[in-house]
C-alpha cells in the first residue's frame, strides 16, 4: 500500500483500503469489486466511470455502508466505519454522509420542504438554519416554486433534484452520488451540474459515479473501474477554453 494510501485519522473525507465485495448469486459467485484502495480527501470532487458492471455502484453504495463489504477497510472522516453495526452506520450517515442515487425515496407524506429540512434538522441545524439551506439549494435547482408540493406531484427529474437538495441539505463531510444527472433533461442536468460545482467551490467533497464524460469533466479526480478493480486514477485538466459544457467536450487527463 502506498502511504497516500494508508488509513488512519488522516484528511481523508472517505477511504477504502483493500475493499472487496462478491455476491453470492444461485451459488455461483459474483466478484463486484476486487480489492479498490481509494483515499479521497476532502474537498476533493472524485467521479467514477466505468463499464457497465464493472463495480462503480457496488463501490459507492459500500462507501455509505449501504452494502455490505466482504473484506477490506472503509474509512470516513478519519474513522474506521466497516466494523460498525447497522445502527453505527445510520448515525454516521445522518452525520456524515450525503447521498442521491437513482432511487430517491423521498418521503411521500412530506412536503418537498420538509423533505429537504428533515436531515438537516436531524444533524441538529437549528429550524432557521435548516430554512434557509432549503431555500438556497430549491432556488439553485430551479425548485423554489415546488416547495409545498408533495413528491408525487413532481416530476421523476424533479424528484431528483430535491434528492440532491435533501443530500446536500446537512452540508456532509462526503456527497456520495450513484448518476446524479441520470434522468435528466440537459436544462436540468445543467442546473444539477451548477450545484454541484458550487458547493464543491464551497469545500463540498462529492464522489460520483457516471456515465457521463461531460459531467465526469466537472471534477477534478477521474477514476476508472474494470471488473471491479481501478485501471486508471488521475487529474482531471481544466477545459483549455472555458465554455459552457458542451456535446463536444473532451475530458482531458493527465494522469
Ligand atoms: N445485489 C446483487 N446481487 C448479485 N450481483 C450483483 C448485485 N448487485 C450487483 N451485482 C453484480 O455486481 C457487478 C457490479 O455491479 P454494479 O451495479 O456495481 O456495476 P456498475 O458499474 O454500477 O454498473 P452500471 O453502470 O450498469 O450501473 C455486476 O456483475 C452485477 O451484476
Amino acid at each position: 500500500m502506498s502511504p497516500a494510501n494508508e488509513p488512519g485519522p488522516t484528511t481523508a473525507a472517505v477511504q477504502a483500503v483493500n475493499l472487496v465485495k462478491v455476491y453470492q448469486t444461485g451459488g455461483l459467485p459474483v466478484h463486484a469489486v476486487r480489492g479498490v484502495d481509494l483515499r479521497v480527501d476532502r474537498g476533493e470532487f472524485v467521479a467514477i466511470m466505468g463499464p457497465s458492471g464493472s463495480g462503480k455502484s457496488t463501490l459507492v453504495h459500500m462507501l455509505g455502508g449501504l452494502d455490505g463489504r466482504t473484506s477490506g477497510e472503509i474509512w470516513v472522516d478519519g474513522k474506521r466505519a466497516d466494523t460498525l453495526n447497522e445502527s453505527g452506520w445510520a448515525i454516521l450517515r445522518r452525520q456524515k454522509i450525503g447521498f442521491v442515487f437513482q432511487f430517491f425515496n423521498l418521503v411521500a407524506n412530506m412536503t418537498v420542504a420538509d423533505n429537504v429540512e428533515l436531515p438537516a434538522l436531524l444533524g441538529g441545524s437549528t429550524p432557521r438554519h435548516a430554512r434557509e439551506r432549503r431555500e438556497y439549494l430549491l432556488g439553485e435547482l430551479g425548485l423554489a416554486d415546488k416547495a409545498d408540493a408533495s413528491p408525487a406531484q413532481l416530476s421523476g427529474g424533479e424528484q431528483q433534484r430535491v434528492a440532491l437538495a435533501r443530500a446536500l441539505a446537512n452540508q456532509p463531510q462526503v456527497l456520495l452520488a450513484d448518476e446524479p444527472t441520470g434522468n435528466l433533461d440537459s436544462r436540468n442536468t445543467r442546473d444539477v451540474l451548477r450545484l454541484l460545482g458550487e458547493v464543491h467551490r464551497q469545500g463540498q467533497t462529492i464522489v460520483m459515479v457516471t456515465h457521463d464524460a461531460r459531467v465526469a469533466g466537472l471534477a477534478d479526480r477521474l477514476v476508472t473501474l474494470l471488473d471491479g478493480m481501478i485501471v486508471d486514477d488521475g487529474a482531471i485538466a481544466p477545459p483549455r477554453r472555458r465554455t459552457k459544457p458542451g456535446a463536444g467536450d473532451v475530458v482531458e487527463l493527465r494522469g
